[in-house]
Formats: structure tokens, sequence, C-alpha cells
């Protein structure tokens, strides 16, 4: 089939690509000239595994392109995804007007029935919306459809290529066909294709994001009772999660959920709960609890150090928002950095992809070290904000003597706490016992009301 992508973030790059995987002839449109040209010459410009394979395969065998030119990007196309941005605007709500916009845009240019496909994540109602732009602007048949897009940063191409469910919101039988049709490659039996009207399937997207927000956060909100009560969140863990009924995955406790979709997504429903005047009052409480977490690691951090972070220099491993890619948008590191520099230390960070995307952002304010090593080099102590697999196993031998004390505050339980103890290290992680130096239990923390805030960004 021929396919037109418009936007080439990450979304729109992954599905461009996977699409070209399974023979379809897909060309990609992004009004970022230079993104455009890199990608024109073969460079990938986001790091996602697995992604390079795909995109050079399907460049090579002619059938994934890139241009600016959207009239000669959509003119044959038979299906136009819309992959575009949808931040928060003022008041938190989704702004539409990349999608909106766009959708003037391809009305004003086509001359045959399109499949218009939105792949953003849009409140309900976005596809009535874009429709109705296209009403006005053309008498062209167009059948605008919801597919929102499920994705995981870091293994995002198999998600694309072995999704579990594929969400397609259309009253239409002609779109219905041909959406079977593209994705019939990738579904399998069990994982099925969900045909559902528009709006059930723009609500669902966001209730999917929720649900997993409102999951991880109150597995945040266990361990910190945890610590105040002297349980192991890890067996609490394990102990809920063998309940087929709450199941294992997405129980990780640790500094806060953070992305480009978790934090903003969950807001955006918020707010479009408010227009109907529905008060979402779980989600207020996400949001709320989500941003003390962030910051709870400092605030264990000044009862350490008595209050007393001045003059302090730490080392700081991980800068990604999550593992296995170089996005670094709602990072929580980026907080710990920065009320960490607001309370008078310095620090070294060390992530394996993301030290570019950071120093784009907040340049000097940290040095940035070549190697996980260097970055400990003189410190009082180390932290760790993202679970690398390269951090799970270090050489202590090394941390102990690049460290000026054997001192880690962990914010993504890396570690045996036993090991810890017999290593001689003050080891402070999420939800666990936290120990001395000597082996003995400290005292549970009192979590603060007032936390530490994060100075602006
Ligand atoms: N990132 C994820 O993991 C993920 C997963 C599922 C859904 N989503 C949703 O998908 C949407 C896109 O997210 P993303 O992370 O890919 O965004 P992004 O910000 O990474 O990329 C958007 C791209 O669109 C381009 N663009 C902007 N206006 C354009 C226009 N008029 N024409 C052509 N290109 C244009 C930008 O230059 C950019 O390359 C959002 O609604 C997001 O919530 C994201
Ligand atoms: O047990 C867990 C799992 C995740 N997280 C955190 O939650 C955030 C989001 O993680 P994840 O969901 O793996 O990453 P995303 O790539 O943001 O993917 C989410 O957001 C995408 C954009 O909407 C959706 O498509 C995906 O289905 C949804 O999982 C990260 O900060 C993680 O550290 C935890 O703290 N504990």
């Amino acid at each position: 089939m021929k396919i037109a992508v418009v936007g080439t973030g990450y979304v729109g790059l992954v599905t461009g690509t996977c699409l070209a995987e399974t023979g379809n002839d897909v060309i990609c449109v992004d009004v970022n000239a230079s993104k455009v040209e890199k990608m024109q010459n073969g460079e990938v410009p986001i790091y996602e595994p697995g992604l390079d394979l795909l995109f050079h395969r399907n460049i090579e065998q002619g059938r994934l392109h890139f241009t600016t030119d959207l009239a000669s990007a959509i003119k044959e196309a038979q299906i136009i995804f819309m992959a575009l941005p949808t931040p928060p605007g003022g008041d938190g709500a989704a702004d539409l007007s990349y999608i909106l916009g766009a959708a003037g845009d391809i009305s004003k240019i086509i001359t045959d029935y399109k499949v218009i496909v939105n792949k953003s994540t849009v409140p309900v109602g976005t596809a009535d919306k874009v429709s109705a732009v296209f009403a006005q602007n053309t008498n062209v048949q167009v059948d605008v459809v919801s597919n929102p897009e499920f994705l995981r940063e870091g293994v995002a191409v198999d998600d694309f290529m072995k999704p579990d469910r594929v969400v397609i919101g259309t009253k239409s039988e002609r779109a219905k066909k041909l959406m079977s049709e593209l994705y019939g490659p990738y579904v399998r039996q069990g994982n099925p294709i969900l045909f559902m009207d528009e709006r059930s399937s723009e609500l669902t997207k966001y209730a999917a994001n929720s649900f997993l927000a409102t999951k991880i956060t109150f597995m945040n909100e266990v361990a910190n009772l945890c610590e105040l009560v002297g349980a192991d969140v890890d067996a609490v863990r394990r102990g809920i999660g063998s309940d087929e009924r709450i199941g294992k995955r997405f129980l990780f406790p640790g500094i806060g959920y953070g992305g480009s979709c978790f934090p903003k997504d969950v807001q955006a429903l918020v707010m479009a709960a408010n227009e109907t005047a529905y008060d979402f009052q779980i989600l207020k409480s996400v949001m709320e609890v989500n941003e003390r977490q962030k910051t709870i690691i400092v605030d264990k951090m000044l009862k350490y150090y008595k209050n007393d972070l001045q003059g302090k220099h730490f080392a700081l491993w991980g800068l990604a928002f999550k593992p296995e890619t170089d996005d670094i948008r709602e990072a929580p590191a980026l907080y710990i950095i920065k009320s960490l520099v607001a309370h008078g230390a310095t620090v070294t960070v060390f992530d394996p992809e993301a030290v570019e995307n950071v120093r784009n952002v907040i340049g000097d304010q940290v040095t940035y070290a070549e190697n996980m090593y260097d970055a400990l080099e003189n410190a009082d102590a180390l932290l760790i904000a993202t679970e690398w697999s390269v951090f799970r196993n270090p050489d202590f031998d090394k941390i102990d003597n690049l460290l000026k004390s054997k001192v880690i505050f962990d914010g993504r339980n890396l570690y045996d706490l036993q090991k810890m103890i017999d290593l001689g290290y003050y080891y402070n992680s999420v939800g666990r016992k936290k120990i001395t130096t000597n082996g003995d239990t400290a005292q549970p923390i009192q979590l603060s009301s007032d936390a530490v805030e994060a100075p602006a960004v």
C-alpha cells in the first residue's frame, strides 16, 4: 500500500519504518528540514534499539523515503498517518494546533479519497474536529480514523511489529477494510485489531497511559510506606504481582514516572474531564504524588547530610527517563540535578546515550564524564537515576577507590541489600530498609509534606 506519514518524531519514524518493513511504500514528511536531510543521508535521528537495521534495509530496498514536501508526499498515498506533537497547552490540556494545522494543509491538497489516520495522542472529539476541517476545505471524501499508538521507547520496534493489540476507531467500512489489510501482518491470534468508534479509541489511549501511571504511583506510595514501617517493597511487589488480577509488570517503584507521555497524558485527561465538569480525583492525586516522588531522593540526601549539601559533589548515573533511549523529556534525573544545584552541590553525570541531549538543555550546570567510573572521582556519593544494564553489575572495588565515601543513593533498586551490607556501603534505595555501614537498619525516614521543590526548568 502507499502510505504517507506526517511527522517523523519517535512515533512517525517508527511507524513509517515498520510499515515499510512489511512491504508498503512509505514516504515520511517533516517540517524540520535538517532532520529530513539527515534521514535522507541515512542517519537515524533517535537512539532506538533495532530501528537502524530496519531503517537502512527499507531505504536500500526503496520502500522508505523522506521529504519536506507535503504535497508530493500525500499525492499518491491511500492512507495518511498524522504522527504530530500534542504537547500540553498553557492550561495543561492537549494542544491540537499541530494536528488541526496539518489537517488544514492536507485538506487543501488532496484530490481523491484518503484515509486520514491520527496516530497522535489526542482528546476525545479530535477525530470530529479533524473531519470538520476537511469538510470545511474540500469536497473530496475522507475517512478520519483514530489509531492510537501504544509503543514504548526502548522497545518501540518490537511493540510496533508485535503489538498487544491495535486499536482502530472508525465507523467507516471502507476505512476498516484498508486498515485491516494494513495491520494484517502485525496482529496475531490473541493480539487482535480492536475496532471501535472514534471517541472510545481516543479515550482508550489516555485511559491506558493514566492507568499505568496510576499503577506506578501506587507502588511508589507503597514503597514510601515500606520505608516508614520497615517492610521490603520487593517482597510486597512479588506478593501482590503474583495475583494475576494485578500482574507483575509496572510495579517497580522509583523516582517517579517521566517521559514524553505519562506526565502530559495524565494531565490532559484531567483537563479533558474538567471540561465536562468531571473531577478526575484519582489522577489529580497521581500527578501530585509523582511530583513529590521525583525529589524524595534529594530529601533523603538532605537528611543524610544534615540539611547541608553546600559544597558537596555528587556523581549521577543515568539521565534518560528510562533505559535504552536518549530521550530526556520529563526525566526525573533533571529534577534531581536542578534540586542538588539549588542546594549548592555540584554534580558530574554519566549516561550511555542521553548526554548530548542533556548538554543541549542544561549546558554547563553539571560536568560530563566520559564513562561511568570517571564520574565517581572525588564524589561524596553516587546517585542512580536510570536503570541502564551497564549499571547493574559494576566493579564495586573501583567505585570504592574513586568515591570519597562509600555512599550510594539508588533511585532504581539495582543492588542486593545484603551484598551492599557485606561490601560496607551506606546504601539508600527505594522502599527497602536503609542500611548503615555497620549493617544496622537505619531509622525510617520521615516524609516531609513540604518536599524539596524542583527549581523551574
Ligand atoms: N514518543 C512516544 O513514545 C509516543 C508513543 C505513543 C504515542 N505518542 C504520541 O504521538 C505523538 C507524537 O509523539 P512523538 O514523540 O513522536 O513527537 P515528537 O515531538 O518526537 O515528533 C513530532 C515531529 O513532528 C514534526 N512536525 C511538527 N509539525 C509538523 C507538520 N506540520 N508537518 C510535518 N511534521 C511536523 C516535528 O518536526 C517532529 O519531528 C504525540 O501525540 C505523542 O503523545 C508518543
Ligand atoms: O514499573 C515501572 C515502569 C515504568 N516506570 C517509569 O514510567 C515511565 C514510563 O515508562 P514506559 O511506560 O516504559 O515508557 P514510555 O516509552 O513513556 O511508554 C509509555 O508511554 C507511551 C506514550 O504514550 C505509550 O505508548 C506506552 O504504552 C507507555 O508505556 C518511566 O519514567 C519509567 O521509569 C516506573 O517507574 N516503574
